[in-house]
């Protein structure tokens, strides 16, 4: 199996507090993964850490582009993004106030090329720039299964379709590796049900990765092909669902307490 991202030996501390220590984690080409671990765990400071949101203390984070390495510590999170990593967000980020078309396209910001003046004289290049950017959107729209909301303000949608809607915008990037921060919060069963055909979709059908992190353990343990565990900041399992749900250590640290639901 090919790595697709190589984090080794990363540490981000805030003062005092080690949110994650000494933490290795390999994501591998075509596998739905997934970080948990209890409350404060340090599992959105990874994804902080390697979207650029935060700089680590300490530690590599090495993507494989066609197969080279190369280490992506320190940059922007535009730039991480345009290098083929995606994110959503524990509470749902979107433009209320654009349409369902606008929240995509502007998704597609990373992968454009015209610029500032292009947009003002709108020349040939900006206007097929544009039909290229509208027709891509509404075909992540329909691939997501959201085509019916095109032109409803993003504000209007049901819940379960806001969340979609990120998994669309953060699509729109074009990325090699999505990671998704808590997708199924507030999700009824029904939401998650076909939260779960969506990913097992992006991934058989639009050649990404994911990483997700996320409390609803029947989820995880339905979707995972590799979970991770940590408890504070730091490894403490990795395997399959089943290794994990048997795991003595993560049965004591995280699975014997109530958000178990499995
Ligand atoms: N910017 C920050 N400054 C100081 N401490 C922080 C910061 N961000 C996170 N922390 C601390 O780092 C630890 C890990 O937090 P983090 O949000 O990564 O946990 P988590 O596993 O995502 O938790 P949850 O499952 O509740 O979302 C917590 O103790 C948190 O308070």
């Amino acid at each position: 199996m090919k790595p697709i991202l190589e984090v080794k030996n990363m540490t981000m501390a805030f003062g005092g507090l080690r949110a994650l220590d000494s933490l290795d984690i390999c994501i591998h080409a075509g596998q739905i993964a997934a970080l948990i671990g209890p409350n404060g765990a340090g599992k959105t400071t990874f994804f902080n850490c390697i979207t650029g949101i935060y700089k680590p203390t300490k530690g590599d984070i090495l993507i494989f582009p066609k197969g080279k390495q190369e280490r992506i510590n320190g940059l922007k999170p535009n730039i991480v993004t345009k290098k083929g990593l995606a994110r959503t967000f524990q509470n749902i980020r979107l433009f209320e106030s654009m349409t369902v078309l606008e929240n995509v396209m502007i998704g597609c910001h990373p992968i454009t090329k015209t610029g500032v003046l292009g947009a003002i004289f709108r020349g040939k290049a900006t206007k097929a720039e544009e039909k290229f950017i509208v027709e891509k959107a509404y075909s992540i729209l329909e691939k997501i299964g959201l085509e019916m909301y095109v032109n409803e303000l993003a504000t209007n949608l049901p819940y379960g379709a806001q969340r979609r809607l990120e998994i669309a915008r953060a699509m729109a990037t074009n990325p090699f590796l999505l990671l998704l921060d808590e997708p199924a919060a507030g999700m009824n069963p029904q939401e998650t049900k076909s939260l779960d055909d969506l990913i097992i979709k992006l991934r058989d059908e639009e050649n990404v990765s994911i990483l997700l992190i996320e409390h609803d353990m029947k989820l995880v343990m339905s979707l995972s092909d590799n979970i991770h565990v940590v408890d504070y900041g730091k490894k403490i399992a990795e395997g399959t669902p089943e290794e994990i749900k048997s795991n003595p250590e993560v049965i004591k640290a995280y699975l014997g307490d109530e958000s178990y639901n499995a």
